[in-house]
């Protein structure tokens, strides 16, 4: 589904990110891991647009259409969610949790109630009570406004989406449902993510390829399986070792 080589991201004048390359087919889960400031959340925001960026292939092919991107100020994805790293400064403080969702559905121009009703199914893949959807976002905790934008990506089913640690503020029982219930639209809808993580343990349970970074540069990109079995570098083995001995690796186990 993309297809990305050599992409280097900057901000004021700085190249932040240098000459990345890396591909994700459909259905299938990449994983962004890398330690803080290695450049991750530059790479989101380069690919959704939100930073000039320059590379040598940028393919992304959707059912909608198909199409390969030539612009250096900024890419953009059609027929894609993106859920940012800080979930209050991505929801309207002046709407509803249940009326920013049903924001998300805005395309498929369905009769109002309905919009009611995915969002409130929505909201329960994400395990938030109903009475969430008149929530305003500053009556939720920093978890809840977590879910209610994860809710707001799955609702619209798109063909990709790109979540900036989207379990972080999670206890680890809701963390573990909500990969389920991700990794269930994945395999029942075919959609495509791209998931930046801390979380060695979600990684090795659900992505199919990890893309390591460090220091603004790619250091490894392999399929999960040949990552945690031989890690093609000695900053990788090191991550994996260390993930080993904290028993991380086996925290969350992937449905079958
Ligand atoms: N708009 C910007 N202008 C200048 N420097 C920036 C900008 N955005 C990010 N940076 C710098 O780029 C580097 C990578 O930042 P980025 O947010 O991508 O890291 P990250 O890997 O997502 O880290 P974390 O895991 O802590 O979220 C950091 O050194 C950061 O300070």
């Amino acid at each position: 589904m993309l297809n990305i080589a050599k992409l280097s991201v900057s901000a004021a004048g700085r190249t932040l990110l240098h000459e990345v390359s890396f591909s994700v087919a459909a259905s299938e889960m990449l994983c962004v891991i890398g330690e803080s400031g290695a450049g991750k959340s530059t790479l989101l925001k380069g690919l959704m647009g939100l930073m000039p960026c320059r590379y040598e292939r940028f393919e992304h092919r959707s059912s909608a259409e198909e199409s390969a991107f030539a612009t250096t100020s900024g890419l953009g994805l059609p027929a894609c969610r993106y859920v940012m790293q800080d979930p209050l400064a991505a929801l309207n403080p002046k709407r509803s949790l249940g009326q920013s969702i049903c924001e998300s559905l805005y395309t498929q121009k369905l009769p109002a109630p309905e919009q009611r009703n995915r969002a409130l199914s929505a909201l329960e893949a994400v395990e938030l009570p109903v009475e969430f959807y008149d929530r305003l976002p500053k009556e939720v905790s920093l978890g809840q406004a977590q879910r209610a934008c994860l809710a707001r990506a799955l609702v619209a089913e798109p063909e990709l989406i790109i979540f900036d640690e989207p379990l972080s503020a999670l206890d680890a029982l809701v963390q573990k449902k909500i990969a389920l219930k991700m990794d269930q639209l994945r395999r029942e809808i075919g959609i495509t993510y791209i998931v930046v993580t801390h979380d060695l343990g979600f990684a090795a349970a659900y992505a199919d390829r990890i893309l390591l970074l460090r220091n603004g540069r790619m250091e490894t990109f392999q399929d999960k399986g040949d990552f945690f079995a031989n890690p093609a570098s000695a900053y990788a083995s090191d991550l994996v070792g260390a993930a080993q001995t904290l028993g991380a690796l086996n925290r969350m186990e992937a449905a079958e």
